[in-house]
């Protein structure tokens, strides 16, 4: 399994400026790359990177994307007098050249497949490249929006070439639509192009007609590219988590790919002047970590965008620290997608129903509100629009430093009965001092009137020692084989430190009744995954998602833990998940490591896993999720099964009122 974060960056690139006067190219300074770079030295965060060497592209690689025109047109740049520099730029829009820049746009585009050749080859998992210019405005024979040659999408062909990957995904998260990107894949049902940018209903740069939602691929490609317009700005985390929930996630999975490159721009980020939106740096921690388990972790990241050179730098950071495999930050106060997003996600997601089988339960929207001219005029009505701070100039706005992320020296802790063998790289946990006579007899007082069941005691102390050690930060999550589940999930919740068990995210995995007594008491959030309609009343806090095949439906299983599990412990924002694997749960492993996976990026990691003891032959896969190895991908989706969709779709419609980031479309005026 590969590990290691790979960290391209050669100053060489900082060496190109705005020779002129051009308004609209100001921003584009050589410092975005020199703070973001000394950012990830000073924080320590480089030092852990594996440095790869950045290389000049050769003309066949950038010929994998552009002409022979164009390129030939900017061979000759570096020898142009300054007055031939500006007439030349002319031909392009928003763009400048240098006599270095051609230099720079090489290395550029060489640094992407360094880090693509890199994370291929398995030498690392996955890795950050540092560039300028970008790359994703520019296309076949034309430079556009500061971009000279298309970094990520020569990245894409390049990797489709040389190792043979079916299928790439491309996640532009930059505030700008990467329309070179579009043109480039937009007939390949091979490269799924996912793009939000700021849109205004075409009033913003580069104000194209195709970068709406509607624009959803032609012939083959139809349906592979993902347009999310920002018709409004100051757009905040909870509108990116909304869109990643309900639109790229559920998607990405039954796309399956092989690679993950992202477009990474962070003038999505506050206090950018180019975006002047709201999303904090931390947010990209987790817009991360939501990748990182597919394609088997292979996730390669480009800078593209960023201008205020303050929030360009933390989210930077907040990006390589998640690729390290640090602990993510609480996603503290969520609230909702404003009304904007719910009309956007609704139109992208009813424009690709028909492409994919997650999205088939969309409900349509009336044909009015297909047109965007309608939807402009809907939004004028309301109005009631979070607005960007607009009386301060993006560079005064201010918000608060990104929380510390700590890491604990151990990373999983696990409780194991005897004779059962500890998983690689786990510290075996135990209540080596005799259990505090205090808990022993609240414990025994819980469970034992009669039997002194020494082995059970014994099994449940090692587990509140376990969550001791949590809730001290010591450990950082845990994995316990139990006798009896359900015992031990009430002695959990009765016995673990309060500073852990305040709000506890419970998800039960398979068949089962949960002791009520747990789901009364105000601290825990039960989602239930399991075949059965729900016995007990469902509540806000009580979510049975019923699967007809059970368990082991992959896609049924992804599409709940992605639409609905994962969209409810964000807003829920718990300090400890109890992921609980009832027996006879029928979930098949590489489903369970993912949901093991992308839990941890709840509560900064403090996940306990308990499972029946005789399930040791899940134990090692269990706990390597744990230990943060990708999950392994899941294959090619099956088609839903429509019950399950239908009765998902009503789950979430019925609990929106309470948790708003489930809300993902438009309710209809009543
Ligand atoms: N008010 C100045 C108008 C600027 N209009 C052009 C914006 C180009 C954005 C480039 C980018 O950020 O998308 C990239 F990632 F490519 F660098
Ligand atoms: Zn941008």
């Amino acid at each position: 399994m590969a590990a290691g974060t790979a960290l391209l960056y050669d100053e060489e690139m900082t060496k190109y400026k705005l020779l002129w006067v051009d308004p609209a190219c100001k921003i584009e300074v050589p410092e975005r790359l020199t703070v973001s770079h000394e950012a990830l030295v000073r924080t320590g965060l480089a030092a852990r990177c594996v440095s790869i060497a950045v290389r000049e592209a050769t003309d066949e690689e950038i010929l994998l994307v552009h002409s022979e025109e164009y390129l030939e047109a900017v061979k000759k740049t570096p020898y142009m007098t300054l007055e031939d520099l500006m007439a030349f730029t002319q031909q392009y829009g928003d763009v400048y050249f240098h006599p270095n820049i051609y230099h720079c746009a090489k290395l550029a585009v060489g640094a992407t497949l360094q880090l693509v050749d890199s994370v291929m080859t398995g030498r690392v998992r996955n890795g950050i490249a540092l560039v300028r210019p970008p790359g994703h405005h520019s296309q076949k024979s034309a430079a556009s929006g500061f971009c000279i040659f298309n970094n990520v999408a020569i990245g894409a062909r390049y990797a489709m070439q040389k190792y043979g990957a079916k299928r790439v995904l491309i996640v532009d998260w930059d505030v700008h639509h990467g329309q070179g990107v579009q043109y480039c894949f937009e007939d390949d049902p091979n490269v799924l192009y996912f793009s939000w940018h700021r849109y205004e209903h075409q009033n913003f740069w580069p104000n194209l007609r195709e970068s709406d939602y509607d624009s959803v691929g032609k012939e083959k490609g139809a349906g592979f590219n993902i347009n999310v317009p920002w018709n409004k700005v100051g757009m905040e985390n909870s509108d990116y988590l909304a869109v990643f929930f309900h639109v790229l996630l559920p998607v990405a999975y039954e796309f399956c790919p092989d690679l993950v490159l992202v477009s990474a721009g962070f003038d999505s980020a506050i206090g950018d002047p180019e975006g002047k939106m709201c999303a904090t740096p931390d947010i990209f921690a987790h817009l991360t970590h939501l990748l990182m388990n597919l394609a088997g972790g292979k996730l390669c990241a480009v800078l593209e965008g960023g201008y205020n050179l303050t929030s360009l730098a933390q989210s930077v950071c907040q990006t390589v620290q998640t690729l390290l495999g640090d602990p993510a930050p609480l996603p503290a106060d969520l609230g909702g997608p404003c009304e904007s997003v719910l009309k956007s996600i609704h139109c992208v997601r009813s424009a690709h129903k028909q492409y994919w089988s997650c999205l088939k339960y969309t409900a349509d929207l009336p044909a009015s509100e297909l047109s965007a001219k309608s939807l402009k005029v809907a939004e004028q009505k309301t109005g009631n629009e979070p607005e960007a701070q607009e009386q301060r100039s993006p560079e005064e706005i201010v918000w608060p430093e990104p929380p510390k992320r700590l890491c604990p020296p151990v990373r999983t802790a696990v409780a194991l009965p005897e004779g059962v063998a500890c998983p690689d790289a786990c510290k075996r946990c135990s209540s080596a001092e005799a259990p505090s006579s205090l808990v022993l007899n609240r414990i025994r007082g819980d469970f034992f009137k009669e039997s002194e069941d020494k082995v059970t005691l014994t099994a449940l102390c090692d587990l509140i020692a376990l969550l001791e050690r949590m809730a001290k930060n010591e450990v950082r999550n845990g994995l316990a084989l139990v006798q009896d589940v359900s015992m031990a999930m009430v002695c959990v919740m009765q016995h673990a430190p309060t500073s852990l068990t305040n709000r506890v995210l419970l998800v039960c995995v398979g068949d089962g009744c949960v002791p009520t007594r747990i789901t009364e008491d105000g601290k825990t959030l039960l989602v239930h995954i399991s075949s059965t309609e729900a016995q007990g009343q469902k509540s806000k806090h009580c979510v049975p998602v019923c699967l007809r095949k059970g368990c082991s439906d992959v896609a049924g299983f992804m599409q709940a833990v992605l639409g609905l599990l994962l969209p409810l412990g964000y807003e829920y924002n718990p300090g400890l998940v109890l992921l609980v694997r009832m027996p006879g749960s029928g979930v098949c492993e590489s489903v369970w490591q993912q949901l093991a996976g992308l839990l941890q990026g709840l509560a900064q990691g403090h996940t306990l896993v308990l499972m029946q003891e005789n399930e040791t032959a899940s134990a090692g896969p269990t706990a390597s999720a744990l230990l943060g190895s990708p999950a392994p991908m899941l294959g090619l989706l099956g088609n839903l099964l429509s019950e399950d969709l239908e009765a998902l779709e009503t789950l979430r419609n019925t609990l929106q009122a309470d948790w708003k980031l489930l809300q993902h479309q438009k309710v209809e005026e009543a």
